[in-house]
């Protein structure tokens, strides 16, 4: 069975841990460096990039994080997307710096104007009711990545090899299009 580990800082962890269970995987809590280990993928949720920027190096390194996913599958949503990326409008956060798309925080406003939309989905025909909160706004996607969703004509998925980062919430609705997408990166990345 794919152990897929789950960032625990900040953030819906368990939310995520509940998807990945529900598509016959095993979720794993990550707290400590070590809880890294045997995983064949990874997922940061969200919450605040500039708080996990400072809790890193507490349990676990941003070298940890860093050293996971460049060769392994990491999907960052929300937070989770903005330190995967390469570029961002607040230089309070320390990006990992492996995904191709420079990030502005907070770019759709603040909590209360926290929205759910359909976005489009280059994967699957039908839309994604996807949950924004706080949300950033992927302002350029590098030569590397590709663009796999889209809310209004604008990037708000994007995908780089192994890395996968979205500006919303998948793991808040019951909808698991988004986290089956990942787990396939996840078995082609480890070749389980
Ligand atoms: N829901 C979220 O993860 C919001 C992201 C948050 N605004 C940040 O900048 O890190």
């Amino acid at each position: 069975m794919l152990q897929i580990g789950v960032l625990a800082i900040q953030g819906a962890f368990h939310k995520h841990a509940e998807t990945l269970k529900a598509l016959q995987t095993q979720p794993v809590i990550v707290k400590y460096a070590a809880d890294l280990t045997h995983l064949d993928g990874l997922i940061i949720p969200g919450g605040e990039s500039t708080v996990i920027t400072r809790q890193l190096g507490y349990r676990l390194a941003w070298e940890d994080l860093y050293t996971f996913a460049r060769e392994k599958a990491v999907f960052g949503t929300c937070a989770g997307l903005i330190m995967l990326g390469k570029g961002c409008t607040d230089p309070r956060v320390r990006q990992l710096g492996l995904l191709d798309a420079v990030i502005e925080r907070n770019a759709y406003g603040s909590q209360i104007e926290s929205f759910t939309e359909d976005v489009t989905l280059s994967f699957d025909e039908h839309p994604f009711h996807a949950v924004f909160i706080r949300a950033p706004k992927i302002l350029k996607v590098g030569k590397e990545a590709k663009i796999v969703a889209t809310f209004r004509g604008e990037a708000v998925m994007v995908r780089q090899k192994q890395l996968l980062g979205a500006a919303f919430h998948p793991e808040l609705t019951n909808d698991v299009r988004v986290h089956d997408y990942f787990i396939r990166h996840c078995v082609t990345q480890s070749g389980k």
